[in-house]
């Protein structure tokens, strides 16, 4: 469905270039979700801009849907759907309305515009809507419409740029419902998200990026298999917390071991130890009992099988959700 060769795009700004895909290779078949993971800043909106033709690649090449992307970007267009991050309805338009100039902007009949709409408007579950303006939609319903006009042409590809920032939970794990039943009917899906959970319940293979690079791929169990073992978390106060590393790695074996600062909820001067073991609860006893011996005891202390959290700190050296702050 698509094929990415050591494609990369360079801004340059007035404080020097930006290399914001620094060359990157992947494949996407037929019928899959994929999900590009990463923090603020890691490239994804840009991939999926240069795959869908709205961004020029200063290098490399891709096949989107049997079509050449710089020789055939108008084939390559009218075969994809392309979501944007804040979506693209107009507010003072009706539901419909946009549904139907959407479908007439690819070349659609007035009749086939107006059948798609009706068809869409029921598979995501906005009839009822059509006659509202989007502008008096809530979060939920304006992310489907989104989705829709995306998906009015019958592409069979579509790209969701973050599709779920910003909803409840509910709307949220509904809309994966959605993004599911698309995939079941056919249509292959190339999301962005920062949200671990999203990619690890809806995709079928992952991307991770960071720093314009993918540095890892795989489905949601192979990325979680590389970190073998069990992770231990502790917090430790930011004063002691190189110093409980040192102790875990004289009586452990580590895997790996990494540092967090705990800002969330609360925890304001604490660190959070990660450390990699084998058999995280026959480690939790020695160790505690060796940082006894320091003096030092955790305020919290978890075992827990790898996140794929886990997997990108293991990866980068950092939290995914340190990059969502930065
Ligand atoms: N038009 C532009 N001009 C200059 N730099 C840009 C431009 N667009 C993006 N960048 C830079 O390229 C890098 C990648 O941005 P991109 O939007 O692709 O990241 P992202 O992974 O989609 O982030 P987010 O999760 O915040 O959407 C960032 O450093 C960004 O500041």
């Amino acid at each position: 469905m698509i094929r990415v060769r050591g494609l990369a795009r360079t801004f340059k700004t007035k404080t020097g270039d930006v290399q914001a895909v620094t060359g990157i290779d992947f494949d996407v078949r037929y019928g899959e979700i994929i999900g590009l993971l990463g923090p603020n800043g890691a490239g994804k909106t840009t991939t999926l801009r240069m795959i869908s033709t709205l961004l020029a690649p200063t290098a490399g090449e891709a096949t989107v849907v049997g079509a050449d992307l710089r020789t055939r970007s108008r084939t390559v267009r009218s075969r994809i759907g392309y979501v944007p991050q804040g979506g693209s309805t107009n507010e003072h338009e009706l539901v419909e309305d946009e549904l139907i100039l959407q479908a007439r902007l690819f070349g659609l009949s007035k009749a086939e515009a107006r059948r798609n709409a009706g068809e869409l408007a029921k598979a995501l579950e906005f009839d009822g809507l059509e006659r509202r303006k989007c502008s008096q939609l809530s979060g939920g319903q304006r992310r489907r419409v989104d989705i829709g006009l995306g998906l009015v042409h019958r592409p069979t590809l579509i790209y969701l740029d973050e599709p779920t920032t910003g909803l409840d939970p509910q709307s949220r794990a509904n809309l994966w419902d959605h993004i599911r039943r698309l995939r079941d009917e056919g249509t292959t899906i190339v999301l962005t998200t920062h949200y671990l959970e999203e990619a690890d319940a809806l995709c079928d293979r992952i991307l991770v990026m960071d720093h314009g690079a993918i540095v890892a791929e795989g489905t949601p169990d192979e990325l979680k298999r590389r970190i073998s073992g069990d992770v231990i978390s502790l917090e430790i106060d930011s004063g002691s917390a190189d110093l409980a590393m040192e102790i875990a790695a004289d009586v452990l074996e580590l895997r790996s071991r990494l540092r967090t600062e705990g800002h969330e909820n609360g925890h304001a001067g604490k660190s959070l130890v990660h450390l990699t073991v084998e058999h995280g609860d026959a480690a939790v006893v020695p160790l505690l009992a060796a940082l006894g011996d320091k003096g030092i005891t955790p305020g919290a202390l978890t075992v827990k099988r790898p996140s794929l959290d886990d997997v990108f700190l293991t990866l980068t050296g950092r939290s995914l959700r340190e990059g969502d702050r930065s």
